[in-house]
Formats: C-alpha cells, sequence, structure tokens
C-alpha cells in the first residue's frame, strides 16, 4: 500500500474514498479519492485550508456520513457492513466543542451504557476509574454538575465518555479549538500518552500547528477534497514537498491558531 505500515499495524484503511453532494444546480466534490491507512498506537493528523473536506472526511470513518464511493476497512470488515452503533462503540469520536448532558459527571460517562441498555459502571467500578485516569480528570470531578466545569475539563470528560467504552478508534475533530493554550497542550499530552499506553488508532482534524507537532506520527495534508502530501509528520512538517504545503504552513491564520491564548 506504499505507506510502509504492515497489516498487523492498520487499523483502520480508507480506499478509494470519494464524498459527491447535490447542490443547487448539480452536485459538487467534497472528498475526491482519497486513500490512507491509519496503524494502532499512532496518531494520524489530517490539516488543510478551510473547505478542504477534513470534517467530511473523518466523519466518514464512523459513518455519521456515508462515501459516495470507495470502502473503508475496520481491521478486515468493511465499516459498511457494521451495526452504526456498534462501530460507533468501536470508532469513538470527541468533537470540537464538548457536549454535556445535564447532570453530574459520573452521568455523563455512564450515558453510554444507557445507550446501549447496558448496567451503568458506578465510581468505584474500574471502568469508570480507568477513564478519568486516561483522561486525566480526578475522581473528585465525578459528583460536579458536568455544565458547570470549564471548556477544558468538560473536554477532558468528553474524552473519558469516549475512552469508557474502551474503542479501537478514538476520532477527534478539532479538539483544541474552544481551549487556551495551555489548555491545549495539556489535552495534547494526554492523547499522545493514551495513544501510546491504549494501543489506539488515532485519527484528529485540527487547525491548530503546535498540537499537530506534538501528537502527529503520520500526516495528511488536504486541499479540495485530495491527498496533496502524506507521510510521517515529522519530515513533512520539517521538509514539504509541495509548494501548496509549504504555503500552507507559512499562512499567518496557521501560525495564528498556533500561538493563540499564549
Ligand atoms: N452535505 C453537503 N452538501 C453540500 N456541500 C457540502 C456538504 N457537506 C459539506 N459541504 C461542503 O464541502 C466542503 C468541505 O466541507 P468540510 O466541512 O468537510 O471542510 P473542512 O475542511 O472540515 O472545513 P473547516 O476547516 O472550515 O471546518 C465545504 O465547502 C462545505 O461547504
Amino acid at each position: 500500500m506504499g505507506d510502509g505500515k504492515d497489516n498487523q499495524a492498520v487499523k483502520i484503511r480508507v480506499e478509494n474514498v470519494g464524498v459527491v453532494r447535490g447542490v443547487p444546480g448539480g452536485s459538487v466534490v467534497i472528498v475526491d479519492d482519497v486513500s490512507f491507512a491509519a496503524g494502532r498506537g499512532e496518531t494520524t493528523t489530517i490539516i488543510g485550508p478551510s473547505g478542504s473536506g477534513k470534517s467530511t472526511l473523518i466523519r466518514l470513518l464512523n459513518r455519521l456520513d456515508e462515501p459516495s464511493s470507495g470502502r473503508i476497512y475496520l481491521d478486515d470488515t468493511e465499516t459498511g457492513t457494521l451495526d452504526p452503533l456498534e462501530l460507533r462503540r468501536r470508532v469513538a469520536m470527541v468533537l470540537q466543542k464538548p457536549f454535556m448532558f445535564p447532570g453530574s459527571v459520573l452521568d455523563n460517562l455512564q450515558l453510554p451504557f444507557r445507550y446501549r441498555n447496558a448496567a451503568p459502571p458506578s465510581a468505584d467500578s474500574d471502568e469508570v476509574r480507568r477513564a478519568v485516569a486516561l483522561a486525566r480528570l480526578s475522581p473528585d470531578f465525578l459528583d460536579r454538575e458536568a455544565r458547570s466545569l470549564s471548556g477544558g475539563e468538560q473536554q477532558r470528560v468528553n474524552l473519558a465518555r469516549a475512552l469508557i467504552g474502551r474503542p479501537e478508534v478514538l476520532l477527534l475533530d478539532e479538539p483544541t479549538s474552544a481551549l487556551d493554550r495551555p489548555t491545549a497542550d495539556h489535552l495534547a499530552a494526554t492523547l499522545h500518552d493514551v495513544c501510546r499506553s491504549e494501543q489506539l488508532a488515532i485519527v484528529m482534524v485540527t487547525h491548530d500547528l503546535r498540537l499537530a507537532q506534538h501528537t502527529a506520527d503520520h500526516l495528511i495534508y488536504l486541499e479540495k477534497g485530495r491527498v496533496v502530501e502524506e507521510g510521517g509528520a515529522a519530515e513533512l512538517l520539517a521538509r514539504p514537498q509541495t509548494e501548496a504545503f509549504r504555503q500552507f504552513l507559512a499562512e499567518p491564520a496557521w501560525e495564528k491558531e498556533s500561538t493563540d491564548g499564549k
């Protein structure tokens, strides 16, 4: 497959995926023949200009959107053949803005179990302790009203809620965009550790250069729905191969977002 990953290491494989959507007077290509593989224990980071199809692409991975063409495999199973709820347990997602349901942090962590009609774990269960520890959230938070927490704390509850079902893949769409710089850096360190310790395949969309620098193993640069550059993050960030990517990295907007909140 040309990306140097053996089959054992690959968790998600995207093959020649396209997304075409109808618009008044015709159709628009949003994702154009994209292929990549995301490995266990590594972070695949998707970057690119606004409107390049990043969110659409990541949403295909747990079927929040459906591709118009191509195939996506989780291990060797085509995701289209899996029950969407089961797929979303295995491929969990953390959104840009933390969404807290009314109630305590513990209530929020129990929700995924209630959705599946499974017995919710108690505050002192191994599941809750593990998820809270992985998200670096103090157990003292479990009784707190979730909506009263700060943005950074809520994002950690979001992460714990995604991790409590022991997903194999974690999708993150702009996870730091609502956070200040120190909080974003702290989350980046947490994600880096969780990815390694749990051998999770992380796929992330971000505008945050520092987050990409600190967490990305594998980088995909997208423009107009197409992969323009792909490879090891450190190498690509140090030595962009195309003028398009060089210019993107030099853009003031990218620089600005990477230093906001300092
Ligand atoms: N269902 C749809 N119908 C028509 N156009 C769509 C649809 N969904 C997305 N688009 C368009 O496709 C393009 C890509 O959208 P997408 O949100 O995936 O981009 P993005 O790279 O994540 O952008 P941003 O960085 O601004 O969040 C945009 O121009 C968007 O308006």
